[in-house]
């Protein structure tokens, strides 16, 4: 309830504008039945046509209200639960971009977007139905209760004995249901989950002709979807024929009892009548309850869902980084020297080491080139870098200076960073480029993809640089994403430029080519790579082996007393033996 309260607050003179006019949508509509038994027992009974007039008239007006201020609730409900919504969600969306990746790791991709979706919409559903029918649904029961006992006190008892048993029943149900709804909600990431990875996986699964198996997997989370679902609406849904059996009971009550009392001159046949209206319009606002029950323990499970993501704890300075895009590069007067210094790392739900007792110093400018067989550390160690994760122990030192104590977002804007995985945005080349730095113009973008060897590529597509790239790029090849993915590093002119595996789909004239143009940009360059063409002229390699560095050197040190880079660099002056050849 903390999220719906605090969220809601800002919308407080909706909400109550929602509220009040459905207080008079009820009002009138409680006196109805009260009017109804004026006309029967003021006018039919007496045959006074002109009281059957008045109250006629009455009614009929009192619809008109109740008419006008329905409409009025819907718009204020709307405004409120809508507005609420909006906020959430950037919140929620604010707090996830701030979470350290350490915390955003915790969460299954899928599991957020629904939260931020599905959920939010849930709890905006709920809101409205708050505001237009669940304060209504309870009100009209006890209005309806108090006015057949303000009618005839006698046959109103009869309705206002089922109240105990109906809340009884009613806050068994609920504790039930949201625990249920939880369980859906949780199903509900899977089926997302499997929709976003064979989405993404499209052109795999057709080459490995995996579709019937992917259909099978879908059907698979989706059937446990609909079972979960399914049991926890057939709890909300048999709540609805129980509630109208305990209500039925009272009305057969009021009939038979009212009967006696007609007969016996207690009761008028207009109070039967009313008191029956009453118990009638306790059995229609009873008949929306399993509905809003069943909307409310979602809206239990979903809060919860949201609290979980609210409560989780935020890096510090993340945003920051975020919002501080377009300051990048050399303004920051970081120089780029790196060191390592006693530097072990595990990943946090894991007792692995992923990195042990690494210790090694970049030279501002220097290239720096780190080998290993998979799985032996390579990104683990440069994601330390831009702090992505803080090491388990040792310092990391930029500038000489303890990466801890410099500002998380002066640290990162003065990075570029490539990662293994290509991404590029929809937009066009220019876009995409320059979102490594908005502020660029128009000849660093150029100047920068022309270091990335990509601008005479980009020259040849039909717009250049305003070329629009659909979803991830698929006009580009391989090769020409991850040189605009380089272009993107390049353009932010920065101090530490970190290539993880970056320049595997080019060939070795271009990644030479490419080589040079880090070299004359004077960028401390950290390389991950398996060729040895890259390694050659780098300043130090560093050899890692199960997060151990086991060599560090240069490509001749190396080769002089590392057997394994001596194998590495054998089983690879097979093909490229040519090229090797000649760079060294
Ligand atoms: N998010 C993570 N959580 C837990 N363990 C991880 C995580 N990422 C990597 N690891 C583990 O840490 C170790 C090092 O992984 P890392 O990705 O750094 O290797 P790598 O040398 O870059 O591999 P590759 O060349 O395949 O990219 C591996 O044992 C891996 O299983």
């Amino acid at each position: 309830m903390n999220i719906i309260l605090t969220y809601l607050k800002k919308y407080r003179v909706a909400a109550i504008a929602a509220l009040a006019m459905m207080g008079i949508e009820l009002a009138v509509e409680l006196s109805q039945p009260l009017l109804i038994s004026k006309i029967i027992d003021n006018g039919i009974a007496e045959k006074d046509m002109g009281v059957v007039w008045l109250w006629g008239g009455v009614l009929t007006l009192s619809a008109i209200i109740a008419f006008a201020a329905g409409i009025l609730s819907s718009f204020f409900a709307s405004h409120a639960s809508q507005g609420f919504a909006f906020d959430l969600r950037e919140k929620l969306y604010e707090k996830v971009q701030s979470f350290t990746y350490e915390v955003f790791s915790r969460f299954p991709t899928s599991s957020l977007i629904t939260r931020l979706t599905g959920d939010v919409t849930q709890l905006q559903d709920t809101i409205f139905m708050a505001l237009r029918f669940m304060t209504r649904v309870p009100l009209v029961v006890l209005g309806s209760i108090v006015m057949a006992l303000v009618v005839h006190v006698k046959l109103g008892l009869l309705l206002a004995v089922t109240l105990p048993v109906l809340i009884l029943f009613l806050v068994w149900v609920m504790r039930r249901s949201s625990a249920l709804f939880k369980v859906v909600q949780s199903r509900l990431d899977g089926v997302n989950g499997i929709i976003q990875e064979n989405l993404t996986g499209i052109r795999l699964i057709r080459v490995f002709v995996r579709m019937g198996h992917e259909i099978g997997r879908f059907a698979t989370v989706s059937g446990a979807l609909m079972k979960s679902t399914i049991a926890a609406l057939r709890l909300t849904e048999t709540m609805g024929p129980l509630i109208m059996l305990i209500v039925n009971a009272a009305i057969v009550a009021v009939l038979w009892f009212g009967r006696i009392d007609i007969a016996a001159g207690d009761a008028t046949l207009g109070q039967t009548v009313a008191v029956i209206n009453y118990s009638l319009r306790t059995i229609g606002a009873m008949s929306a309850l399993s509905w809003i029950m069943a909307t409310f323990s979602r809206a239990v499970a979903s809060e919860q869902r949201i609290s979980e993501v609210m409560a989780s704890p935020e890096g510090r300075g993340e945003l920051d980084s975020a919002a501080g895009q377009g300051n990048t590069g050399r303004e920051n007067s970081i120089r780029g020297e790196i060191e390592f210094a006693d530097v072990s790392f595990s990943y946090p739900e894991s007792d692995i080491a992923a990195l042990e007792h690494i210790s090694f110093t970049a030279q501002p400018g220097k290239r720096v080139a780190i080998m290993g067989a998979t799985g032996s550390g390579k990104s683990s160690l440069v994601g330390l870098i831009p702090r992505l994760y803080e090491q388990t122990s040792g310092i990391i030192r930029i500038d000489g200076r303890d990466s801890a104590d410099i500002d998380i977002s002066r640290l990162r804007r003065s990075i570029g960073y490539v990662p293994q995985e290509v991404l590029l945005f929809t937009g066009s080349v220019r876009d995409n480029i320059a979102w490594g730095n908005e502020h660029a113009t128009a000849e660093e973008i150029e100047r920068a993809a022309a270091a990335a060897q990509i601008h005479e590529t980009v020259m040849g597509l039909p717009q250049g640089y305003d070329t629009m790239i659909g979803q991830r790029g698929v006009n580009l090849s391989g090769g020409q994403k991850q040189r605009l993915t380089i272009a993107r590093a390049l353009v932010r002119k920065p101090a530490i430029l970190i290539l993880d595996d970056s320049t595997s789909a080019l060939d070795a004239v271009t990644e030479g080519l490419l080589l040079d143009e880090l070299t004359s940009m004077s960028c401390t360059t950290v390389l991950i790579t398996q060729k040895i063409s890259s390694t050659v002229s780098a300043d130090l390699i560093l050899l890692l082996d199960e997060g151990r560095l086991i060599a560090k050197g240069t490509h001749r040190e190396l080769l002089a007393d590392s057997s394994l880079y001596r194998k590495i660099y054998e089983s690879q002056t097979g093909e490229g033996a040519q090229h090797v050849q000649s760079i060294t």
